[in-house]
């Protein structure tokens, strides 16, 4: 074994053994060290499902239960609109006032620098990434500039009537969301964009096995529940 071990240093190789975990590196001379290697890249869950579906929160839920970082990106989205200097903000605007996708070069920068922020000041490496990707032009922009950086698990879909969705957003509207896309006018625009653009993103991961999909008609609790079971089957998987 030793011999093996040395030839493999002297040419310099480093070799990844242990399924990724343990990783032999050469130092000077023959001196080696076996050091444990964490798949540090954080680990990402896509939460998608229509307008009102419940996304943001179940998320919250998910965040006290299994201690993910939770990242809408939606809110990042206002949050950028709000920002004072944004060159953004009055894009945002009516991208979110009609229901139409923000183009990814902008979305998928706000999530990096959310996701490098919260690893840095709290070591938190699990997000769940509430609302994207949504289109064709988000994938497209993940898989260039994240899809390298990150282990993506699954997409969180959650299922729910359009009936329920909109009596849930008008609500929240009329509760003083203050969201200026909490009323019927955009509301049509946006289950156009989720049914014609969003739907597509879902049946891609759908064939590619990624999809734990949620039934979201009922009240919160129960559909935690179905949370629950999802990603505790994800947990004993090792997943995270
Ligand atoms: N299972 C549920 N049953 C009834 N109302 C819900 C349920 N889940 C969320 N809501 C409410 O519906 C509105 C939309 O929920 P939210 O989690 O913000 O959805 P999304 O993030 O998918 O847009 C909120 O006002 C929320 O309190
Ligand atoms: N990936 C995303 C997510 C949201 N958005 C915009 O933000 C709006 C609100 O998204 P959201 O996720 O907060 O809300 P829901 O529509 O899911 O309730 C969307 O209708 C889009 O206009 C986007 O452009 N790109």
């Amino acid at each position: 074994m030793i011999p093996v071990l040395n030839q493999l240093l002297k040419t310099k190789l480093v070799v990844k053994c242990f399924k990724r975990h343990v990783t032999l590196s050469p130092l000077s001379g023959n001196k080696f060290i076996l050091r444990k290697m964490e798949n540090n890249k954080p680990k990402i869950i896509f939460v998608l499902g229509a307008p009102g579906a419940g996304k943001g929160t179940q998320c919250e839920k998910i965040v006290n239960s299994f201690g993910f970082k939770h990242l809408s990106a939606g809110d990042l989205l206002r949050e950028e609109r709000a920002r004072e200097g944004s060159q953004f903000g009055s894009l945002i605007e009516d991208c979110i006032t009609n229901g139409k996708i923000v183009p990814v070069e902008i979305t998928c920068s706000l999530l990096e620098n959310a996701i490098i922020k919260t690893n840095q000041e709290t070591g938190n490496n699990k997000f769940l990434i509430d609302g994207f990707p949504r289109n064709e032009d988000n994938l497209q922009g993940w898989q260039r500039q994240m899809s390298e950086k990150v282990d993506f698990l699954f997409v969180l879909f959650f299922e729910c009537s359009q009936d329920k969705c909109v009596e849930r957003c008008l609500k929240r509207g009329q509760a003083g969301s203050g969201r200026t896309d909490d009323n019927m006018e955009s509301l049509k625009k946006r289950f156009d964009t989720y049914m014609n653009d969003t739907m597509a993103i879902i049946n891609h991961y759908r064939g590619l096995g990624k999809v734990r999909q949620i039934f979201a008609n009922e009240d919160p609790e129960t559909v935690f529940k179905s949370v629950k079971n999802a990603l505790t089957e994800a947990q004993e998987q090792k997943l995270f």
